[in-house]
């Protein structure tokens, strides 16, 4: 049995609470790590890391940099992913969407999976602490915490949880920031920081409205779950769009804090306002018409724009 998944691009298999579903031990561990949202989190590692060189003329990172950054937080990233997925073992079960994880399914160990937490979150915040000193690696460590030890269980308190996942989804920025050089009191960290805290309230407030009957029947308390007109969700959407777009205005035209007026300021600018459009109308949408349809247009416009984002704003600090 097939459906459509979340984005309604791809058919994906039925989930099953079954040791059947899926046989593979690989796919399995690729699983455990939530890879998309660790494979976007790179994206914004390697802009972040971009940035910071080009904002702040720093030399640039060598080769075998690039890689230790890019293991070293993936394996973070992927930590904190299978640590979530290790605490939620249990009510995953209660959600069709989360039911055939890895840990949910019971397909791998308690053990299996506190011991592929433990290597991960140990190798990548050594290599990172080895190649780049201490500041990108104590980042990881304090976004894992906030993840896993914070968002996780209040996932089921208050919907306030938003706010900490978004702060936790957005601090991987300062781990490439930092690592190329950059430090915690610059403008263009935080405006970078911004873009992503921003960005993830209509990424996630269309996912609380497609999943809010799951969310709802597992006990998951999430803005679409205690208010469910969808009229707070969608402005939030709103509101975190049009902070995304001024996060990105700032970043090209002050990215040192004072107003640098040049053609490649202005054009850059409007081309982020650009970008977001797009999202902001889908957004705008949803809020005059709260459905199905009109939310997984925002999730798929927010998964186009965040990485357009980033490319405009690194092509304007690299100079292009
Ligand atoms: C408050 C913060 C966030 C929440 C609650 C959240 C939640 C989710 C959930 C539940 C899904 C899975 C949807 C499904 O099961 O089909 C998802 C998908 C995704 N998220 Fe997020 N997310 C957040 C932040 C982020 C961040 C920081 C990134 C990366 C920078 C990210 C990137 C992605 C990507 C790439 C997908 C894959 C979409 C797909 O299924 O194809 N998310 N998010
Ligand atoms: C470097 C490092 C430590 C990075 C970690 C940052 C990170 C994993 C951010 C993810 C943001 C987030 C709140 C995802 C949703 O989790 P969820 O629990 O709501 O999703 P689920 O319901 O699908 O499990």
């Amino acid at each position: 049995m097939v459906a459509t998944d979340i984005i309604g691009m791809t058919d994906v298999p039925e989930p099953v609470a079954s040791t059947k579903a899926d046989p593979s031990v690989f796919r399995d561990v690729v699983e455990l790590t939530k890879p998309r949202i660790v494979t976007m989190i790179l994206v914004t590692t390697v802009a972040s890391a971009w940035i910071a060189v080009a904002s702040q003329s720093l030399p640039g990172l060598s080769a075998l940099q690039w890689l230790v950054l890019l293991v070293g937080t993936g394996l973070v990233a992927g930590s904190a992913g299978a640590a979530n997925q290790v605490w939620e073992r249990v009510i995953d079960t209660l959600m069709p969407r989360t039911a055939s994880r890895p840990m949910a399914s019971k397909r791998m160990s308690l053990v299996t999976g506190v011991g592929l937490t433990a290597s991960g979150l140990l190798v990548g915040t050594s290599m990172l602490a080895w190649m780049f000193g201490g500041t990108p690696a104590i980042v990881g460590l304090a976004t894992w915490i906030l993840y896993v030890l914070v968002y996780t269980p209040m996932k089921r308190r208050t919907a306030w949880n938003t706010t900490v996942g978004a702060i936790a989804g957005a601090l991987p920025v300062f781990m490439g920031y930092t690592a190329a050089g950059g430090t915690l009191d610059q403008v263009a960290g935080w405006m970078l920081f911004g873009i992503l805290a921003a960005w993830q309230y209509p990424h996630f407030m269309a996912i609380a409205w497609l999943y809010r009957r799951q969310y709802g029947e597992a006990g998951f308390c999430m803005t679409t779950t205690v208010e469910p007109t969808g009229r707070h969700a969608a402005w939030q959407s709103i509101w975190g769009t049009l902070a995304m777009a001024a996060s990105g205005v700032v970043l090209c035209v002050a990215p040192a804090g004072q107003p640098i007026w040049t053609l490649a300021s202005a054009i850059t600018a409007v081309l982020v306002v650009a970008t977001c459009w797009p999202l902001m109308k889908a957004a705008w949408t949803f809020r005059r018409d709260p459905q199905d349809a009109t939310a997984r247009k925002m999730l798929r416009w927010s998964l186009v724009v965040l990485p357009v984002v980033l490319l405009v704003t690194t092509l304007r600090m690299i100079g292009l």
